[in-house]
């Protein structure tokens, strides 16, 4: 990813300068920091935190692009290092006020194995939490997921719910199973003293399908459908609703919870949000196509092209022939039997929370998040000739 202004609002970067000059004061740490949408949560702190005087990036693999925030008024401290090496974390976490936990292995296509999703979704935050515990941090923001919720086992609908939506949360596949069970650690750990006596307050994020500049599955549809001739070819009912939200507004959302847990402390601490904005309500291929289609491409059909059965059992022999070639290569297509269930099912999110809670509103409109989707992919077709 390269320039700034694809992040932000010049006027909003502006007075956010102009306060920085009263109190800049804040030391935060972002882990994940060069991920898709860890970058966005470190370009979104550096134009709306006018607190902050320290900006530490904690990632297993840094940016080059890290280097252009380095001149700004922020002091910005990039850090290479692993969540599951206690010491590395609790190093990077000394002297934070806020830490902002993105890191995460997101794999849902068998590329690594169960343990190694664990160790880092599971222990890695586990590490996260003792360093602040250890070291005094108060304030801990964890990314969590929608699928801490579902879709479920049994393949039920979660039709525009909320957070106290009753749901059978009940999961098999390793990527769900270790974000349940870090939100939970993440949970638990509201209130525990930290080293000074105070409390710590924690809460959780829960985005559903994040969208955006620099969304990797989105590039590969782009590019599938440019390998078909310009088509893709519809495998899902367009009825079934699959909950999206922009990278922007579930950056401005991390800014605003961890701008807002030290004052409503009593309100926030221990709580789970989803996260939410005013992108339409869509089935996955669908919603893809609001970026594609502008970009040449075209959704062949009406209804899917495919019998559901057919599907199937193409996504099963995709993990048989993930399983027969893994000591040759790695094959890890995007259909298999769990990404089917994720996007063949209604998951949506309808709720009000974050805005009682901590006044979020959307910064970015649907429009414009629509605009600056399409000039991303616009541009990953152009870098691509
Ligand atoms: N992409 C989505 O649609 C989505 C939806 C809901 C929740 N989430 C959550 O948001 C977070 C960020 O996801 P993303 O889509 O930006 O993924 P990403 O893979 O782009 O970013 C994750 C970042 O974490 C870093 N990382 C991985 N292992 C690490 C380790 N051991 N130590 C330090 N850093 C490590 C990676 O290098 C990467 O920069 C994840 O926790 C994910 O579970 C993502
Ligand atoms: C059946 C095929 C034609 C289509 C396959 C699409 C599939 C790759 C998509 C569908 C839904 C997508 C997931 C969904 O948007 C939400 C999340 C939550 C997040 O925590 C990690 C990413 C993930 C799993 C998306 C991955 C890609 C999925 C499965």
């Amino acid at each position: 990813m390269a320039s700034d202004s694809r992040f932000g609002r010049p006027g909003t970067v502006a007075a956010g300068m102009a306060d920085s000059a009263q109190a800049q004061k804040l030391v935060y740490l972002v882990t994940g920091g060069c991920g898709f949408l860890g970058e966005h949560v470190v370009r979104m702190l550096l134009q709306q935190e006018p607190q902050l005087r320290e900006l530490r990036i904690f990632d297993l693999h840094l940016g080059p692009w890290l280097e252009e925030l380095k001149t700004g008024p922020v002091q910005v401290t990039a850090i290479q290092g692993d969540v599951t090496q206690a010491h590395e974390v609790a190093a990077a976490v000394a002297g934070a006020h806020v830490v902002i936990h993105t890191a995460g292995l997101v794999d849902v296509f068998g590329k690594t194995s169960p343990e190694t999703i664990h160790e880092v979704n599971v222990q890695g935050t586990r590490n996260v939490i003792e360093a602040c515990v250890q070291t005094g941090t108060r304030f801990l923001v964890y990314t969590s997921s929608m699928e801490v919720v579902g879709p479920n086992v049994k393949g039920q609908p979660f039709y525009r719910g909320n957070e106290n939506t009753p749901y059978e949360a009940v999961h098999r596949h390793p990527y769900p199973c270790s974000k349940a069970l870090a939100e939970q650690l993440v949970l638990e750990a509201n209130g525990r003293k930290v080293l000074g006596g105070l409390p710590l307050v924690t809460c959780a994020l829960r985005p559903t399908g994040i969208y955006g500049e620099g969304h990797q599955i989105m590039r590969d549809f782009y590019h599938q459908g440019l390998r078909l001739g310009g088509r893709l070819f519809r495998a899902i009912p367009a009825s079934v609703e699959h909950g999206r939200v922009y990278v922007g507004n579930v950056a401005w959302m991390h800014v605003l919870v961890a701008r807002e847990l030290e004052h409503r402390a009593a309100l926030m601490g221990g709580q789970v949000y989803f996260c939410y904005d005013n992108s339409p309500y869509k089935s996955y291929e669908d919603f893809n196509m609001e970026f594609l289609g502008p970009c040449g491409l075209r959704l062949v059909g009406t209804h899917p092209l495919l019998p559901y059965w057919l599907l199937v059992f193409l996504a099963a022999l995709n993990v048989l022939l993930q399983w027969l070639l893994r000591p040759l290569l790695l094959y890890a297509p995007l259909l298999n039997p769990y990404t089917l269930a994720m996007a063949n099912t209604t998951f949506t999110v309808s709720t009000d929370k974050a805005r009682r809670h901590f006044g979020y509103e959307p910064l970015f409109s649907w429009e414009e998040s629509r605009t600056r989707t399409i000039r991303w992919v616009q541009a990953v077709e152009g870098s691509a000739q």
